[in-house]
Parts: C-alpha cells; sequence; structure tokens
C-alpha cells in the first residue's frame, strides 16, 4: 500500500475522490469540519454514487478536524479558494510533499505554495460537477477526467487512481487546461444568481447569453494575455461563446456531451451561495478582471459579477435583468 493520502478539505470534491481512493484500498486521511463528519456518522457511513459509474459505501472514514499525525505521502487539497493559505499553514508538511491541488481558478497552486514553501505543489483539474444530495450522500453529476501537473512525484500515485476509475490525465502546461476551466466555470456565477440547476440554466437561452458574455469578454482578456486555453470541450474554447448563444434545439444538439449532466447537479458556487459562505467569484472572474487590468483593459462584465457576488447577501436575479446589466 502507498503511504497515507490526507485530503485537505472534506468536502464534496474532497469527499468524492478521497472516497474512491480509499474504496481502492488507499490509507486516505480527510481533514474536515465536524459537522459533515457527524452527518456522515449518522448516516451511517458515506454514500458515493455517480452518473455512469457504480455507487460506494465507506462504512467509516478516517476523520481528523486538523492535521493527522504521522506523515502523508501525498495531499490532495479541496478547500475553497478563499481558504487555500490558511488550510495549508495549519499543516507542518515535511519537505517535498505532494500537494495536488484539486481546485478551480488558476491561483491556488501558487498561493498553496507560498503558503507550504517545502512543499511540492502540483496544479490539477476537475472536470466533473460533485454535489451533496442527501445526508452523507454526494453524487458525480457529469463526467470527464481528472488532469495534473506531469511531476516525477505522481508517478507512484497513478496506479492507485486507475484503480479508482478517476485516472490522471497528465499535462505539461497546466495553467492551459486551468484557464480553459476557468472559461467554463464563468458559467458558476450565473448559475448561481439564477437558483436553477445547471442542467436547466444551461438550457436556458437568456441564462447562456449571460454566460457567453462573459466567456466573451474574458476571451479577449486571454488573447491580449498572450495565453491560449487548453481544448476541454469537442470545440475549441474560443467557439464557446458562438455555442452559448444558439438557439435552445441548436444547442442541445451540439452541446450533447456538455449536458451530460443530472438534472440534480448545479454548480459548486451555487452550494457556497445557497448555504450563505463566501463564494468563489474572485478566483474566477476576479482573476479575469486582475488580468485585464494587468494589461491595461476594462472587463466591465467580470467587475460586475465580482460585485453581484462580493454582495453580503447575493440575491437570485431573473436572466433578462442579468443580461441587460452585462450587456449581452
Ligand atoms: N463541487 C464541484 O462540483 C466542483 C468543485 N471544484 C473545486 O473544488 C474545490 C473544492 O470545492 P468543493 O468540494 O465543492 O467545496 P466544499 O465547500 O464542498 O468543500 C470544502 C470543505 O473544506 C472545508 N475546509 C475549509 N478549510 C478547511 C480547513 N482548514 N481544514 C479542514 N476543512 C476545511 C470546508 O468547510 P467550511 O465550509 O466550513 O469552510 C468545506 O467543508 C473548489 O476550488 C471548487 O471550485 C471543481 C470542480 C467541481
Ligand atoms: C464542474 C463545474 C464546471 C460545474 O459544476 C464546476 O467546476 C463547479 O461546479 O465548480
Amino acid at each position: 500500500m502507498n503511504a497515507p493520502i490526507w485530503v485537505l478539505g472534506a468536502g464534496a470534491i474532497g469527499l468524492f475522490v478521497g472516497g474512491r481512493l480509499a474504496a481502492a484500498g488507499a490509507d486516505v486521511h480527510f481533514i474536515g469540519r465536524a459537522r459533515l463528519r457527524d452527518e456522515i456518522a449518522q448516516a451511517g457511513g458515506l454514500l458515493l454514487t455517480d452518473l455512469e459509474g457504480p455507487e460506494h459505501r465507506l462504512a467509516a472514514l478516517q476523520w481528523h478536524e486538523a492535521a493527522p499525525p504521522g506523515v502523508p505521502g501525498l495531499v490532495l487539497l479541496c478547500v475553497k479558494s478563499g481558504a487555500t493559505a490558511s488550510a495549508l499553514a495549519d499543516l507542518a508538511l515535511p519537505s517535498g510533499t505532494p500537494v495536488l491541488s484539486l481546485q478551480n481558478g488558476v491561483d491556488n497552486a501558487r498561493l498553496a505554495q507560498q503558503a507550504a514553501p517545502q512543499a511540492r505543489v502540483l496544479a490539477g483539474m476537475v472536470p466533473f460537477n460533485v454535489a451533496h444530495v442527501g445526508p452523507g450522500h454526494w453524487h458525480r453529476g457529469s463526467s470527464g477526467q481528472l488532469a495534473a501537473q506531469e511531476d516525477a512525484a505522481l508517478q507512484p500515485w497513478l496506479a492507485l487512481f486507475e484503480r479508482a476509475a478517476l485516472p490522471l490525465q497528465l499535462h505539461r502546461d497546466m495553467s492551459a487546461v486551468q484557464w480553459a476551466k476557468l472559461l467554463l466555470n464563468l458559467n458558476n456565477p450565473v448559475n448561481a444568481l439564477s437558483g436553477l440547476p445547471l442542467r436547466a440554466q444551461l438550457l436556458d437561452a437568456d441564462w447562456r447569453a449571460c454566460t457567453a458574455a462573459l466567456m466573451a469578454e474574458a476571451l479577449q482578456v486571454l488573447r491580449a494575455a498572450g495565453i491560449r486555453p487548453a481544448r476541454l470541450t469537442p470545440l475549441p474554447p474560443g467557439w464557446l461563446p458562438a455555442l452559448m448563444r444558439l438557439p435552445t434545439p441548436l444547442f442541445e444538439r451540439l452541446a450533447a456531451r456538455m449536458l451530460r449532466i443530472d438534472a440534480q447537479a448545479r454548480s459548486s458556487m451555487a452550494d457556497d451561495l445557497a448555504a450563505g459562505r463566501p463564494t468563489e467569484i474572485d478566483a474566477l472572474c476576479g482573476a479575469v478582471l486582475r488580468l485585464a487590468q494587468a494589461q491595461g483593459l476594462q472587463a466591465p462584465r467580470q467587475r460586475l459579477m465580482v460585485e453581484l457576488l462580493s454582495a453580503p447577501r447575493p440575491q437570485p436575479l431573473n436572466a433578462q435583468a442579468l443580461r441587460q446589466r452585462l450587456r449581452a
């Protein structure tokens, strides 16, 4: 068996990925909140279900509210972006410990490396959605393969991820992959404000027009900065705004893969908004806004989304009102 894996941030992604690795035989330690530990215990264990795979039940988890005793062989960084620095600063990791960030946004690996300079922090990317759908129950509601920085430190772990049916697709240029994922994540604030499940929101032309406008603005900024996002979808990233603006019947046909989403799936930002937690808007639209500013450009649409989602109590909006405000 490999050395222990520590999941830092036992929430949707941490429980799903860590739970699947534990089911495949890994020695997984979850670092998370007592409320989720208690919820899982009261439900009789962790239940993981999957749109396209078998379900897994784990009767007991190795759960900690702070760093476990011992030394990890791998850390999976699964807290929301705003918690990256503080979560890592609380662990005294031995020199060279690989830390794989499974977070959205383009800056978390850098922030993590700053907080734990002795660790070997690697960027990763999760393309699929995991939602908390019932007591002790998390569900993967869309598909796609995990991505990670190509690095010798991950070699000993590749077979385990394969066994867990979560193979790591290795990339030399994770920055291009992360920017491409960020473009897709520009739908997160739109989804959160809509109050709708992801699939229903994506099947509404007005909400899609909002996301298209954010994507078009971000693509202009990336172009100006010389960043070429990787291709994560059947169509190249540059075509995403046009795809989103298609009439719904045509969109349904051309975006069939993007729409392979369970009716219950919702974006991680919608979860945060519903729970009254801070959102990751600064790591998504905020990152595009900062890149624009560095190029001497404006990004008024990203700025608007940052303002709307940073309000003390962001209110759901109707699609046409948001469209108007975004000039979409
Ligand atoms: N959910 C999804 O479908 C997807 C999520 N992602 C990305 O994955 C990352 C994680 O998202 P997700 O799993 O949804 O987030 P969750 O909020 O479900 O999980 C994170 C958990 O970590 C806990 N936490 C925060 N700080 C600490 C700490 N110092 N020690 C222990 N626990 C801590 C949080 O508790 P508390 O809330 O109390 O702070 C929360 O329970 C994000 O960057 C997200 O964008 C990427 C793709 C899909
Ligand atoms: C998978 C996706 C794009 C949408 O659910 C996501 O990254 C998120 O919810 O944050």
